[in-house]
């Protein structure tokens, strides 16, 4: 039987590629950008007023000048006023354009101002003015037409605010799989079905859809009974219509657990069945060249959710950006598991002074959904000891 770690890098080793596609640019956080963008004007575009205050000429007042004629209003959205006098200035709004002639600008609270005559003065105290206070020179962030983002960046909030300065209100980003979510077995029943005494309500199917909705990316629930002809029916039709199939349950020995051999039968190439790995054990992966892969997951949920987080997503993420860090947690308390075996302890983290904590939260097996409620992720264990000590830290995969 194959490692966590081998298993890891057989799917990590199938490339596929899901092209581009464009979507609007609230529709895009979270997304992968596939273009490159440049400024398209100057950063910031004009000088840029950085306080409100009054924009004088710094020549005038290093030559002594301390009171200035109040000859103008500059706001924000204005077209620049121009200032020809000597010893004069503007009142300016922060986020105005520098009016011509002035260079710098003085903070209100450094002004005071006297009428007289009906003509308004600004009266200067003594301060360090040295040239362009207070404004933020015209492409002194970035020239137009420098690189602002390189493609390949994940869209977050700040992103959306360059893009939409840059007049992007549609974004080419990497397009995602289109992903099927089966559930398998005569055993379940639809979440609004009241099961009989040897029914269950399905919940792998759902879980797996609103992760996947929380990423945007699309996807169809199917349900499939144990029966082969079923199966090998419905199946076919689903590997040509999807990117990405996830199954759950089907996978073990059991006399009804018929997915490996009509996945097979189906052309999909086996890379590996059973993983040295608890939960999971009997976990199936397989793909059809580089276009369809399969997943199937063994139907206890905990057993689901853990290959779900720790090899399908780690491996979506990575099919459309280059590696991302990955998180360490430390262990609250040492944790012994003797099996010889990679294992997904399930755990609650809490960050305390910058340091994420796990305190295991083991539950009763991987049958066990209720502790689910208990848990924010799992902590991967690799096989080859059997305690897990208090202090160590591994790799956290938060739900
Ligand atoms: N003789 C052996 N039996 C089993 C082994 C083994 O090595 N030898 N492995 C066990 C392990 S470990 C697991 S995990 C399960 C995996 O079983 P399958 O993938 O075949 O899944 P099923 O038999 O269909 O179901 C298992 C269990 O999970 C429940 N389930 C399934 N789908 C859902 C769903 N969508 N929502 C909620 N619950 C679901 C199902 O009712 C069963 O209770 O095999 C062990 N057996
Ligand atoms: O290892 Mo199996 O995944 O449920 O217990
Ligand atoms: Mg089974």
């Amino acid at each position: 039987m194959i490692s966590v770690e081998e298993a890891r890098n057989i799917i990590h080793s199938v490339a596929v590629d899901w092209g581009k596609e464009e979507v609007e640019l609230h529709e895009s956080i979270g997304r992968v950008l596939a273009e490159e963008v440049g400024a398209d004007r100057d950063f910031p575009p004009f000088d840029r007023v950085t306080m409100d205050g009054v924009a004088i000429r710094s020549e005038d007042y290093n030559r002594g000048q301390r009171r200035f004629e109040c000859v103008g209003e500059q706001y924000a959205g204005e077209s620049a006023l121009a200032v020809q006098e000597a010893n004069t200035c503007i009142e300016i709004m922060t986020g105005a354009i520098l009016g011509e002639g002035v260079d710098v600008v003085v903070r209100y609270e450094d002004v005071e101002f006297v009428e007289e005559e009906g003509r308004r003065f600004a009266v200067l105290p003594e301060l360090e003015i040295p040239a362009y206070k207070n404004v933020h020179l015209q492409g002194s962030d970035h020239q137009k037409g420098e690189v602002l983002l390189k493609e390949g960046a994940i869209i977050h909030a700040g992103t959306v605010a360059i893009l939409a300065t840059v007049g992007m209100s549609r974004v080419q980003v990497k397009a995602l799989p289109k992903v099927a979510v089966i559930s398998t077995g005569d055993e379940l029943v639809d979440v609004n079905e009241t099961p009989k005494d040897f029914q269950i309500r399905k919940s792998n199917v759902g879980m797996i859809q609103a992760s996947l909705k929380a990423l945007n990316v699309p996807c169809q629930a199917f349900h499939l009974m144990d029966d082969k002809e079923e199966l090998r029916l419905e199946l076919s039709k689903i590997l040509r219509q999807f990117d990405v199939v996830l199954l759950s349950g089907g996978v073990s020995k059991g006399k009804a657990d018929y997915l490996p051999e009509i996945l097979e039968e189906l052309g999909v190439v086996k890379h590996f069945h059973c993983v040295a790995q608890r939960p999971g054990k009997p976990f199936w992966f397989g793909s059809i060249a580089n276009e369809t892969v399969v997943f199937a997951f063994p139907g206890n949920p905990i057993s689901t959710l853990a290959c779900y987080r720790y090899y399908f997503l780690e491996w979506m993420q990575s099919q459309l950006k280059e590696s991302k860090q990955m998180i360490e947690a430390e262990l609250t308390e040492d944790f012994s598991f003797k099996p010889d075996l990679g294992y997904f302890l399930q755990v609650e983290v809490s960050c305390v002074d910058g340091v994420f904590l796990a305190t295991p939260k083991p539950g009763n097996g991987s049958g066990d959904l209720a502790n689910l409620a208990e848990i924010s992720g799992f902590l991967y264990l690799p096989a080859g000891k059997s305690v897990y000590k208090k202090r160590e830290r591994y790799f956290y995969f938060s739900l």
